[in-house]
């Protein structure tokens, strides 16, 4: 049985469908402050958090669980920025609450969500796993804690990792009931979707002079179930016996935030009235990811690379979840 933390998640209950479809048996752990209940089979899902040691203890004497897939965190960049301790007590502290609890119950392998964030201002695109990690924002720099508590926790306790840093999720499963849906939403393509269905009356793109192809931010958008199918892959690399490593998960396509935009334009038919606004703290002006390691060492494939097809997917659970009938 698999623990899979924020499984009622976004991305975690892509991850939950794929292990499912994988022939694993998943187990949610989620307090459903952005997760949603009916994401997930109602029978697979603990409501708790990551803090509750008793909790956890408990969760880990109930249930066979062989490993994790740890996903719960607080992920909004410019929220980080404005309130950086409630990022530094959920990623951090709830994961070291976490990590000692599979500790102390023998469970000795993890998947980790790290993020491109971690990189901060490249120095060179596509930027490769090697690449020095020096975040930019609080967020960033949580997830790259944990990342080194992982190494930490290899070398004194034997817990073997796989560290996926992702870079922007997007899309929804086609043959599934999930998809993006945060309250609040911050992110780029739900929000321009939004515009297209009349939930909001405009994008305000954020900042128009960064040294990029437009002057609009570059991002590597990648299909949430690719991610949720590499996590599938991660697993089997650490039940074959794979040492503790990490692998960037993108296309290697950056897309700027008016090339998003108009991409939209095209599959919605909608017009999308935008606005210009002031940069966002804390945004990198370029994020584009080199996969090829994954790809080598997991066989990992994406089968939804390209920026339509991607927002095609969100724009059908958009109009289903959203959509007046
Ligand atoms: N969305 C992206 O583009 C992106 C990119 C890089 C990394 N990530 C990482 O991927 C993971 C999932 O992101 P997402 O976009 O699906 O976010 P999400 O908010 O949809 O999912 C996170 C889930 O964790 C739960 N959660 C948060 N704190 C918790 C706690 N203390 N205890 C129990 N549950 C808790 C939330 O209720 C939510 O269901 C996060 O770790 C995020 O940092 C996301
Ligand atoms: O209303 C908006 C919202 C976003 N943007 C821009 O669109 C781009 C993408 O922004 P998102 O908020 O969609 O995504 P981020 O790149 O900020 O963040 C995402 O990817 C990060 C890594 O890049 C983190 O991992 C994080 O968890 C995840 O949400 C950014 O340049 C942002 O400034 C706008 O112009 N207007």
């Amino acid at each position: 049985m698999i623990l899979v933390t924020g499984g009622a998640g976004y991305i975690g209950s892509h991850v939950v469908l794929a292990l499912q479809r994988a022939g694993f048996e998943a187990l949610v752990l989620d307090n459903l402050v952005y997760g949603h209940a009916e994401f997930v089979p109602a029978d697979k899902l603990i409501h708790g958090e990551l803090e509750d040691r008793e909790k956890l203890k408990q969760l880990f004497a109930d249930h066979p669980i062989e490993a994790v897939i740890h996903m719960a965190a607080y992920a909004y960049v410019g929220e980080s920025v404005t309130k950086p301790a409630i990022y530094y007590r959920n990623n951090i502290y709830g994961t070291l609450c976490l990590l000692e609890a599979m500790v102390e119950a023998g469970v000795g392998k993890i998947v980790f969500s790290s993020t491109c964030a971690t990189y901060g201002e490249p120095d060179q695109i596509p930027i490769p796993e090697s690449h020095p990690q020096r975040p930019i924002n609080p967020y960033g720099f949580t997830k790259l804690v944990v990342e080194q508590m992982l190494r930490d926790f290899d070398r004194a306790y034997g817990l073997r990792s796989v560290v996926f840093r992702y870079f922007n999720a997007a899309g929804a499963e086609p043959d599934g009931q999930i998809g993006e849906d945060h309250n609040p939403e911050t992110h780029l393509i739900p929000l321009v979707l939004d515009v297209a269905i009349g939930r909001r009356p405009h994008i305000t793109v954020f900042g128009d002079d960064y040294a990029t192809v437009d002057g609009t931010c570059v991002r590597d958008y990648i299909h949430v179930s690719d991610l949720a199918d590499a996590h599938v892959l991660g697993l089997k690399y650490l039940r074959t016996g794979g040492e503790t490593t990490f692998f960037n998960l993108g296309n290697g396509n950056g897309f700027s935030v008016q090339q998003v935009i108009d991409a939209a334009r095209q599959i919605t038919g909608k017009p999308i009235a935008q606005v210009l606004g002031a940069r966002r703290p804390g945004d990198p002006a370029q994020l584009v990811g080199g996969a090829d390691r994954a790809r080598q060492v997991l066989g990992w494939s994406p089968r939804f690379a390209d920026i339509e097809t991607i927002i095609a997917t969100a724009w059908r659970w958009h109009q289903s979840r959203f959509g007046k009938d």
